[in-house]
Order: C-alpha cells, then sequence, then structure tokens
C-alpha cells in the first residue's frame, strides 16, 4: 500500500482521496485552512465541498509539510490560480523522490501554459516530462457515491503513467493511459469555456439542439487549437475529449454549467462567482485560450463569444445572433486541414 498526499481538499480532492482510500492507500489530504482540517478529521465529512462520508483512513492535514513526509506520489487538485504557490511551497519542503500527478484543469492567463508547465517552472527536481495528469468525464459528486467513472493518466514518462493507473484504478473507477499528455490536458482545461457556453445556452431558455451544436462546434474549436499546440486530434475523440465535454455541459453537477446558467439568466459575473462557492476554471481559461487563438490564429469562435460575454459584457443574446448568422460554409472545413496534415 502507498502513501500518497492529495493537496487541495475541496470536491475534487477530496472525492479523489476516497477513490485512493478505497483502494487501500494510506491518504493525506491536505488543506491549507487548519479549521477545516480539524472538522475533517473530527465529522469525517466536507460538506462544504462534497456530500460523502469520508473513510477513516483518510487524515487531513494543515501541515504542509507533515502531509507529504516519506510519501510516493503526490496528487495536486488545487485550482488553476493556486498551482504555482502550492508548488513552490512544496518544491522548499519535499526531501524524497515522488510521483506527482495532477488532476487540475485549466490553462494560466497571461503565460499561456498547461498545468504541467508551470508544476515544471515551480520545482526544481521536476520537470513536465516526469508529471503524470489525470483527466476525464468524472463530476466529484458521482465518484464521491463510487458511481462508475472512467478517466485518462498521460505523462510523458509511460512508467509515470501506469504507475498512477495502477494507483488509482478500481471497480467503479477504470483508468486508462495515453501517450498524449498535451491533449490531454488542453482537452479538460478548454471543455470548461463550451460548458459555461451550455450553462448560458440554458438560462436562455434554449434547448437540447443548441446544447448539442454547442458540443460538436465546441469539440471543433478544441481539437483546432489543440492540434496547432502539439496534441493529437484523436485525443479529442476520447473521454477527455468529448467525453469530458459531454458531462460537462448536461450535467448541474458542473460548476462551469451552473454558473453559466445563471450568467444566461442576466446575472452578473462578479454576481455568479460569489455565490458558486467553488472554483469555476472556465472564467480564466477562456481569457488564456483566447490569447492563445489570437496569437495562432486559430479560428475559435465559441471562445470569442464567451470572452466578449465575460470580459467585454457582451449580452449572452447578441453573441448568440453573432454566432448563428457568421458567413455560410462547409462543416468539415476547418476539420479536414488538419486531419489531412496527420494522416
Ligand atoms: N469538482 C470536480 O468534479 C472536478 C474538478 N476538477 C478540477 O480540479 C481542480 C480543483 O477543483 P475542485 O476541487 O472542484 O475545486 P473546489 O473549489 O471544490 O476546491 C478547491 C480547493 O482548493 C483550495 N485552494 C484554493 N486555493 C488554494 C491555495 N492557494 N492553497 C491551498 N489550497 C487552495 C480551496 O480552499 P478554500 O476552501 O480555502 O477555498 C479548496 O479546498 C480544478 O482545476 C477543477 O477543474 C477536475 C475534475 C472534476
Ligand atoms: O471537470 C469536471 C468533470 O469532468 C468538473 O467540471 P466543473 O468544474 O465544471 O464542475
Amino acid at each position: 500500500m502507498t502513501k500518497v498526499a492529495v493537496l487541495g481538499a475541496g470536491s475534487w480532492g477530496t472525492a479523489l482521496s476516497i477513490v485512493l482510500a478505497d483502494n487501500g492507500h494510506h491518504v493525506r489530504l491536505w488543506t491549507h485552512r487548519r479549521e477545516q482540517a480539524e472538522a475533517i478529521n473530527q465529522t469525517h465529512d466536507n460538506t462544504q465541498y462534497l456530500d460523502a462520508d469520508i473513510p477513516e483512513q483518510i487524515k487531513a492535514f494543515y501541515s504542509l509539510e507533515k502531509a507529504i513526509e516519506d510519501v510516493s506520489a503526490v496528487i495536486i487538485v488545487v485550482p488553476t490560480k493556486a498551482i504555482r504557490d502550492v508548488c513552490s511551497e512544496l518544491d522548499k519542503l519535499l526531501r524524497q523522490p515522488v510521483t506527482i500527478v495532477h488532476a487540475t484543469k485549466g490553462i494560466e492567463p497571461g503565460t499561456l501554459k498547461r498545468v504541467s508547465q508551470m508544476i515544471d517552472e515551480e520545482m526544481t527536481d521536476y520537470n513536465y516530462e516526469d508529471v503524470v495528469v489525470l483527466s476525464g468525464p468524472s463530476h466529484a459528486e458521482e465518484v464521491g457515491k463510487r458511481q462508475p467513472t472512467t478517466v485518462t493518466v498521460s505523462s510523458i514518462n509511460s512508467e509515470k503513467a501506469a504507475f498512477a493507473q495502477d494507483l488509482f484504478i478500481n471497480e467503479s473507477f477504470r483508468v486508462y493511459t495515453s501517450n498524449d499528455m498535451v491533449g490531454i490536458e488542453l482537452g479538460g482545461a478548454l471543455k470548461n469555456i463550451i460548458a459555461l457556453g451550455a450553462g448560458i445556452s440554458n438560462g436562455l431558455g434554449y434547448g437540447d439542439n443548441a446544447k448539442a451544436a454547442l458540443i460538436t462546434r465546441g469539440l471543433a474549436e478544441i481539437a483546432r487549437l489543440g492540434v496547432s499546440l502539439g496534441a493529437s486530434p484523436l485525443t479529442f475523440l476520447g473521454l477527455p475529449g468529448v467525453g469530458d465535454l459531454i458531462v460537462t455541459c448536461t450535467s448541474p453537477h458542473s460548476r462551469n454549467w451552473r454558473a453559466g446558467n445563471l450568467l444566461g439568466k442576466g446575472q452578473k459575473l462578479d454576481e455568479v462567482l460569489e455565490q458558486m462557492g467553488m472554483v469555476v476554471e472556465g472564467v480564466r481559461t477562456t481569457k488564456a485560450a483566447y490569447q492563445l487563438a489570437r496569437d495562432r490564429q486559430i479560428e475559435m469562435p465559441i471562445t470569442e463569444g464567451l470572452y466578449a460575454i465575460l470580459f467585454d459584457d457582451k449580452k449572452p443574446k447578441d453573441v448568440v445572433e453573432q454566432l448563428m448568422n457568421r458567413n455560410k460554409r462547409d462543416e468539415m472545413d476547418d476539420i479536414t486541414p488538419f486531419l489531412n496534415e496527420h494522416y
């Protein structure tokens, strides 16, 4: 059995800790709030974030130094905006070699870096090739109830990916491997933009036709940007691509969908984020993807529309009208060039 530290005691960190505890591992769940660590250890729940019983073998820690002492694996599950701070602290305190797995879905605005690249920059002895990403259609609410869930792990170092697969896999949590780390990270991050859009569409009163359109045309633009950044197009047909798009664009569990729904109903972004109480990664990722698309001259009309709603105060209805009235085109126009390039 492996000693594992999970950094980040939000909904996803708690759910992943439950998977690890079910597999017999000794789990230390680290939080940066002392009172939360004490409450988890006393009550064995974390109701602010997840409606689930927390098994006894999960111990919550406030001291990062104690949480990572002697562990063989560190699972990083804080929001993208906290990755640098947590990793630079981790770098100072870590005394033994570990496998680092991250399950965070975002791209950093400004630097336009993926999470594995941010970890690489903050940690002296770990470069992005050693880091493993875990991603896929996996709402914490269902994982915490041990409902069937499938995810993918990926690393440039295939031994590390196989280690992570063994660490997490069980009868209700099936873990695949992939060698396309870039695609896996981008799929997980970029789907949050489209999920915001699907929520907005619902808030505006639109139905399943609009949702299906957002998922499929969203997939096309995610794949376009992803391929331009070195991902395989096939990855976007897998769990961390279309799989995660479906789950986040169709489920009220999704924080991004819920935030979008409130925006579609006319609330302001600040009010929405205040009442969510959990991270809505799609907001910052929209900023990053918008910049990436501009820099690389990739057409991403849905992302541009989301950017206009979130940061330029454009009305959601006007954005829908604009998207529906773009120039006529062949559906495959923007898909065939990269397929031809790859096959
Ligand atoms: N929830 C889900 O179903 C899934 C989430 N993810 C991804 O996992 C990541 C985390 O999301 P999720 O668990 O939902 O987020 P939550 O908002 O539920 O929890 C975030 C946690 O991180 C903590 N945190 C924030 N900043 C820091 C910091 N500087 N140092 C230490 N801890 C910090 C928060 O603490 P505090 O309580 O003080 O705010 C909170 O405990 C995101 O990238 C998300 O996209 C991926 C798959 C599924
Ligand atoms: O990534 C997720 C499910 O796979 C969770 O999405 P939300 O952050 O929108 O809840």
